[in-house]
């Protein structure tokens, strides 16, 4: 054929292939997520998310030094209190100085000065309701007290010392009022606010409820996370968030939302944008390669690099201790 029509001779090498990526995966674009009890001694393996384990405050160094030797540079925590009775109607637990999250933050800020702390912050694992805010009687968000509550635990977290508050809960507001908050606490010039802005509702968070404990007692997210089918309803609470001060976009899932992925790239072209390889995901790879489908590692390097591809810088996943291993940089 004509000589515009010869594409082959552009990726016929490893390295000229490695080109075609506009990114490539790093260890600096890893954010690994990490469950923290509140039974110090505890490590105990999440049965449904493979080699993912509910780590008590006394287990956590050990278990990340290595890690941060091979190049580990942020996780972001989620509080799994296990105590009888601590789950209330506020989630009182959330920002309680003596608990899993904040003394977690404490001791990784002392203990790994480069570790780049994210906080999740959100009510669901510590309501006895086990929804991401404060409820009406009538069983839906108070989108005021929800707020309020939520952005109290965000400063809490960031003055103990995180660098980073990711708000999860998708109530309306939150990114303003958190970052209202962050102002007038004189920590909003060392504090990242990265907003959880397109998180879908449905069927991939699983394992991260059976591990966190935090299925809701009843119903469900749908009336605050996003309908799977909602492209434009994403991008604008991507673009409200943007407006309320986010510094960082994430969207999530991931591998099942490329699409919007690309769109809040699209919209947040002069800002970083993140993506969560949710649960669900991470646990479907893990399924169809013990089912002979594919490799592991191939998958995870495949379903990550579109993830990248889609336009994200950043990826929460739990496959951060082996790329650790398998990404030579
Ligand atoms: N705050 C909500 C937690 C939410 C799951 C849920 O909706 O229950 C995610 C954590 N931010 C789940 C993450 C995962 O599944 O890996
Ligand atoms: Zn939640």
């Amino acid at each position: 054929g004509d000589i515009s029509s010869q594409l082959h001779g552009g990726y016929s090498h490893p390295l000229s292939r490695s080109w075609q990526a506009e990114r490539q995966l790093t260890k600096a674009m890893l954010i690994y997520p990490l469950f923290i009890s509140d039974q110090d001694d505890e490590e105990i393996l999440i049965p449904s998310l493979p080699d993912q384990y509910r780590r008590g405050i006394n287990k956590l160094v050990p278990f990340l030094e290595p890690l941060v030797r091979k190049g580990l540079r942020s996780v972001i925590l989620f509080g799994v209190p296990m105590a009888p009775g601590c789950k209330d109607a506020l989630g009182t637990a959330a920002d309680d100085p003596q608990g899993p999250v904040m003394a977690a933050i404490r001791l990784l800020r002392q203990r790994f000065p480069q570790l780049y702390i994210v906080a999740d912050v959100c009510l669901c694992e510590y309501t006895s309701h086990g929804h991401c805010g404060i409820l009406r009687d009538d069983g839906t968000l108070n989108n005021q007290l929800s707020v309020d509550r939520i952005s109290d635990v965000a400063i809490a977290y960031a003055q103990a010392g995180a660098h980073c508050v990711a708000p999860s809960d998708m109530n309306d507001g939150r990114i303003r009022a958190i970052k209202l908050k962050l102002i007038e606490a004189g920590i909003a010039h060392n504090t990242t606010l990265m907003s959880y802005a397109a998180k879908f509702s449905g069927c991939l968070y699983g394992p991260f409820r059976d591990a966190a404990g935090s299925v809701p007692s009843f119903g469900d997210r749908k009336c605050y996370q996003l309908p799977p089918g909602g492209r434009g309803l994403a991008r604008r609470a991507i673009q409200r968030d943007i407006g309320e001060g986010a510094d960082i976009i994430m969207v999530k899932p991931a591998g099942q939302y490329l699409d919007i992925i690309s769109d809040a790239k699209e919209i947040g072209q002069n800002m970083p944008i993140a993506a969560y390889q949710v649960s669900g995901e991470f646990a479907m790879l893990h399924a169809g390669a013990k089912a002979g489908v594919f490799d592991l590692k191939a998958i995870a390097f495949e379903s990550t690099e579109g993830i990248l591809r889609a336009g994200a810088g950043i990826v929460v996943s739990y496959f951060t201790p082996q790329f650790l291993d398998w990404l030579e940089s």
